[in-house]
């Protein structure tokens, strides 16, 4: 196995050309069988085989620096620099991360997660090596699907007046997670179907250039026709006319030209975009023919394809699928959008049923954003369905363009609280606060799928203004569905009314609370009040009036960052209304938590059962010696 020689960063230095092709097979194999004990992104890990080998060939790694956009598609990056053993426990607690790292290795230069920034930062690196006066190459690596990113215009348009070195790589699989969208997509198609044209373009442009004089003055004025037929000639004239040099198209599966290629890029003086095409899924049948669904996967049989793992029972996303197709159904005006994520959102059922109400607008949040605001005003009620930590992106359009001028932009938050493997890049803990702060904002929280699809109806029927729902990834939550007091604005749900200490579960939180709840009424205080929060903005302030009057402790719980979350809002208004009664917030701490399960993320920080009733009792204890 030439594979076995690759055990330290560099060591495919040591590997001849000839085996490179055989070397790729063993890693593809490795891949396949690797992913489908443990799960992971693995279609476009097999996308990028050769290449990774190409690039780790011609560069010198740490030295060199290789930002991988996203960076779901570093695998054979990671085994390249000496990580294989480690797939074992890929996306586990204290494993190997699936994105790079660089407390995991100093051959990764930037921690990626979001997409589309792998171009400010590879030229964030330029910048400082040609200030301190270094010599090693930098290299980004951006897919067909970020390139649908803002921030990689940002980053283009910035990076053209540049007069150094400075390689970006095109990973051009015709794919984001699913089918890619968009003028650029429509762009790079049109360069890959003239991909066969690449010899003659090449070859007629020197030919052209030796004729001394006309030569260049041909190639000149054909540049500056509108001509399609330039576009025969002159490959990439976007590129090109903005400033950065264009090479390619080329073959993504064949290392000797993308070496040949890469090459030649290290020695352009400027920025340099390098076009290379690859398959989504390659080498592996059901991932090549369907890579959509191997775009991240659980554990899986080889043979077949098929997930290991039993179906589980409805999650909150396919209850907001459902929900909002019944929604629009009755009500012409509502509208679905998407930032690339309609499989992830549930949405590919709105598209199939209302595809001309239907947007997807790539991975572009902030654009989504602003988009829904213009739709709001055009007339229609947008519901913008994206994960929680990718909304990250869109908070001052969320502010600026949609809550200044009070628009009625429904926002769906999936993935909201701790989501597992994917760890500290994708978890959705920050969106309390950073929503709560906005003025005009709604933001609701479902104790169950049942009452997701009530709170949506509320945002299309009943609400104005901007609101948002959030709800965690995984299996919808079935207790309590007995209880369904009519939502309300601003008005929590008092589940089980009592005295002396309440429990505000939010969300998520809610059904953990309520096994709190359970316990401190078979072993401590007879009968704690239980109250599932339903909205975190506006706060229920008659309800905490109210809770003041027989409660001496308050315990908020909810899986979002303590700093601008519900709890310290409660502590705000009980500490200037009411600060005779103690508050105990109860959220995430102010530190990163990496990959794992999502129950051991709950338990590591104490926002389990347990932890919760420990830290109940805690403060319980406290609060009762202090009387005495
Ligand atoms: C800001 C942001 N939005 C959405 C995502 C989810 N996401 C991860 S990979 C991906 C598609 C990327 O497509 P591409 O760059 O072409 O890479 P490929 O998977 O095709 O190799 C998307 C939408 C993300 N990581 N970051
Ligand atoms: C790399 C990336 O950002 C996505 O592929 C993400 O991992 C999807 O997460 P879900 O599996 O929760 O849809
Ligand atoms: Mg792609």
């Amino acid at each position: 196995m030439i594979l076995e020689k690759i055990k330290k960063p560099n060591d495919i230095h040591k590997v001849s050309l000839e085996d490179f092709p055989r070397l790729a097979e063993e890693i593809r194999s490795f891949l396949i069988q690797s992913v489908s004990e443990t799960g992971g992104h693995l279609a476009s890990n097999l996308g990028v085989v050769e290449l990774t080998l190409a690039l780790h060939n011609v560069l010198d790694l740490p030295q060199d620096k290789l930002i991988w956009d996203v960076g779901h598609q570093a695998y054979t990056h990671k085994i390249l620099t000496g990580r294989k053993d480690g797939f074992k426990d890929l996306r586990k607690e204290g494993g190997l991360s699936g994105f790079p790292k660089r407390n995991e290795s100093n051959c990764d230069s930037f921690d990626t997660g979001h997409s589309s920034n792998s171009i400010s930062a590879g030229l964030g690196y330029v910048r400082a090596r040609d200030l301190m006066g270094e010599k090693y190459h930098v290299v980004s690596v951006i897919g067909d699907g970020a390139l649908t990113g803002g921030m990689a215009y940002e980053a283009l348009n910035n990076a053209a007046e540049l007069k150094t070195n400075f390689i970006i790589i095109i990973n051009d699989n015709n794919m984001s997670i699913s089918k890619n969208v968009g003028g650029m997509s429509t762009y790079l198609s049109a360069l890959r179907t003239a991909e066969t044209y690449t010899g003659m373009k090449i070859g007629v442009t020197k030919t052209l250039k030796k004729i001394p004089h006309v030569g260049t003055a041909v190639v000149d004025t054909v540049r500056k026709t509108k001509s399609s037929i330039k576009q025969l000639i002159i490959p990439g004239m976007l590129f090109e006319n903005m400033g950065l040099t264009y090479l390619g198209p080329v073959d993504g599966h064949n290392m000797r030209q993308m070496m040949k290629l890469f090459n030649e890029a290290k020695r352009v003086e400027g920025p340099v975009v390098v076009h290379v095409l690859t398959e989504k899924g390659r080498g592996y049948g059901p991932a090549s023919s369907h890579p959509e669904r191997f775009h991240g996967t659980g554990p899986f049989d080889i043979q077949s394809g098929r997930p290991l793992a039993a179906k589980t029972a409805p999650t909150y996303t396919d209850h907001f699928s459902g929900a909002i197709c019944s929604l629009a159904e009755k009500n012409k005006k509502v509208v679905a959008i998407t930032a690339a994520m309609p499989d992830g959102t549930g949405l590919n059922r709105f598209r199939k049923k209302f595809p001309e109400r239907f947007f997807d607008v790539g991975i572009a949040e902030e654009h989504a954003v602003t988009f829904a605001a213009g739709m709001a005003l055009g007339g229609m009620i947008p519901v913008f369905a994206v994960y929680s930590s990718f909304l990250q992106r869109g908070i001052d359009q969320i502010l600026h363009d949609v809550c200044m001028q009070d628009l009625h932009v429904i926002f769906a938050i999936d993935r909201a609280g701790f989501v597992g493997a994917d760890g500290e890049t994708h978890h959705g803990c920050f969106d309390f606060s950073y929503l709560s702060m906005i003025p005009n904002m709604t933001v609701m929280a479902p104790k169950n799928g049942k009452e997701l699809e009530e709170m949506l109806k509320f945002a299309v029927e009943e609400l104005d203004g901007p609101c948002a729902i959030r709800y965690p990834k995984g299996s919808a939550c079935t207790d309590m569905e007995e209880c369904h007091e009519p939502l309300k604005k601003g008005r929590s749900e008092v589940i089980t009314p009592g005295s002396e200490i309440a429990v505000l579960g939010v969300g998520s939180m809610v059904s953990v609370c309520q096994k709190v709840c359970e316990e401190i009424r078979n072993h401590k205080i007879a009968g704690a009040t239980f109250v599932n929060v339903r909205f975190v903005k506006p706060l229920d302030t008659e309800l905490l009036d109210r809770l003041s009057q027989n409660h001496s402790l308050l315990v908020t719980v909810e899986e979002n960052v303590k700093s601008g979350g519900f709890g310290e809002h409660v502590s705000a208004y009980m500490e200037a209304c009411h600060p005779e009664v103690r508050v105990l917030p109860l959220a995430i701490p102010d530190h990163f938590i990496e990959h794992g399960t999502v129950d051991r993320q709950r338990m590591k920080i104490g926002l389990n059962v347990q932890g919760i009733l420990d830290a109940v009792e805690q403060s319980w204890e406290n609060l009762v010696n202090n009387r005495k």
